[in-house]
């Protein structure tokens, strides 16, 4: 073990890591930068990650950012993405530590380990869908329930139940091989492992996916009418199937009704469990918000509870976009949450509306393949500018939100640009059939 101080590269890491956390949705950072272990190598600032898909990705989306963040706090641009693991031992790396590198690296799983079963509220609407996420982490494999398939609307709890099977089947077993890829990941990195020369080719691609003990793929929807993905992962799974390896999918309407996706694959997503979630009623839609202001540590009265389980109906995610606008507030106002204060200060978001801008903006990033956080950000490529567009315009058409509120929810968009979206929106309704076509089953979706 080394006894020279600790590089400034290294010493940066976590400032730099902090700083992403601004800059990236929270999905990203827990899936691809905290498996990251920091060492330093001579000058330069190595990240070790669990396997060459972490790598990946991690060069792919982060590492121009990591370069300048590292300028900024290190003065150096020095830095080196590899897959390997710190040996245990090392007590930190500020005292410099030494790693394992070798063929067989050590595998860290990617998920998130916020979602446990232990926070995972249960109702009518999940019982099923705990109970057989929890067999599934019990005994990882078993024929009763592979592939465990969650299916259900947006926002009810499917993801949360997967990562809860992943995290439980790890506290059983430290060593177990777990996964998690959304199915755009595993579409993106077989695109790469096809027409990219230096990514390995599709054997490497497929080596991420042997001796692994689950694998976790998120929204599988994603695959229809993409034929070659769809064909992959046809094999991926029939290969992890053969050997009794769990396969955690999640989808959001039962297979059978996703119109682009194989029968083949149908029928094979049939073979073990699929599960429904439903959206939660009112009692647990109330427990829900009183765990996640627990878990805040924020006292909320019973009564507030109450009053956003009443109003919130659709999904778990738009409860929970509530409880963040009253804690937000309270904390702003120095305000304690009473009953009287969450009325006031829900009073748009609480009124009688079906659809809630949360859920538009995640069936708007669903239906283009990008993810919420992308579609609300500030970034202005062509890709998003539409899209975002779409999202802005139907939150005008369906809910009750003033033009400001709209641009709000958008990262502070000023209300000129919301109405500027919706004028144009409404031009190319008229004239572009493709936007025409997206725009109506977005309706309909949002309507269901
Ligand atoms: N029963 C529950 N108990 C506690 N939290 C829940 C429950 N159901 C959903 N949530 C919370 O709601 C939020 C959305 O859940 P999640 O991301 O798992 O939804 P999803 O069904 O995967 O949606 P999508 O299909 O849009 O990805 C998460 O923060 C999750 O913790």
């Amino acid at each position: 073990m080394s006894l020279l101080p600790p590089t400034p590269a290294l010493e940066a890491w976590p400032r730099c890591l902090a700083q992403l956390e601004h800059e990236f949705p929270s999905e990203d950072i827990h899936t691809w930068l905290r498996p990251l272990q920091a060492d330093a190598r001579d000058r330069a600032l190595v990240l070790y990650a669990p396997n060459a898909f972490v790598v990946e990705q991690v060069r792919e989306r982060f590492l121009p950012r990591i370069r300048e963040l590292l300028d900024h706090y290190a003065g150096s641009r020095d830095v080196a993405i590899e897959v390997g693991a710190l040996k245990r031992a090392a007590p930190s790396p500020a005292m410099g530590s030494s790693h394992v590198r070798s063929n067989e690296p050590a595998f860290h799983g990617n998920l998130d380990n916020q979602y446990v079963f232990e926070n995972f509220v249960e109702g009518r609407s999940n019982q099923l869908a705990r109970a057989a996420a929890w067999q599934a982490s019990q005994s990882p494999g078993d024929r009763a329930h592979n592939p465990l398939l969650l299916y259900g609307a947006t926002g009810l709890g499917k993801t949360h139940l997967m990562f809860a099977a992943g995290n439980e089947l790890l506290a059983r077993n430290p060593s177990a091989k777990v996964l998690y890829l959304r199915a755009r990941e595993f579409m993106d990195g077989f695109t790469k492992a096809l027409y990219d020369p230096t990514a390995g080719g599709t054997d490497a691609f497929r080596r991420q996916f042997q001796g692994l003990d689950a694998l976790l793929i998120d929204d599988i929807q994603f695959f229809a009418g993409k034929d070659r993905t769809q064909e992959e992962f046809f094999h991926t799974f029939n290969a992890l199937f053969d050997g009794r390896q769990q396969i955690i999918l999640t989808c959001d309407r039962y297979p059978r009704e996703v119109a682009g996706l194989e029968d083949r694959l149908k029928s094979r997503l049939s073979w073990g469990l699929p599960v429904a979630i439903d959206p939660p009623d009112y009692e647990t839609r109330a427990q829900i918000v009183l765990s996640k202001a627990r878990e805040r540590g924020v006292p909320l009265p019973d009564d507030v509870a109450n009053l956003i389980a009443k109003k919130m109906r659709s999904s778990v995610r738009d409860l929970e976009g509530a409880l963040n606008t009253l804690i937000a507030r309270a904390n702003f106002t120095g305000r304690p949450i009473t009953l009287e204060f969450a009325q006031e200060t829900l009073r748009d978001v609480l009124r009688d509306h079906s659809v809630g801008i949360g859920q538009i903006q995640k069936a708007v990033a669903d239906y283009y393949g990008l993810q919420t956080k992308e579609l609300t950000g500030k970034k202005r490529t062509r890709s998003l500018a539409r899209p975002r567009q779409i999202a802005m315009s139907l939150a005008r058409e369906l809910t009750d939100l003033s033009l400001p509120e709209i641009g709000n929810a958008f990262e502070g968009r000023d209300h000129t640009t919301v109405l500027h979206a919706c004028r144009q929106i409404r031009t190319l309704l008229e004239t572009d059939g493709k936007l025409h076509e997206d725009w109506e089953k977005l309706l309909r979706k949002l309507s269901e």
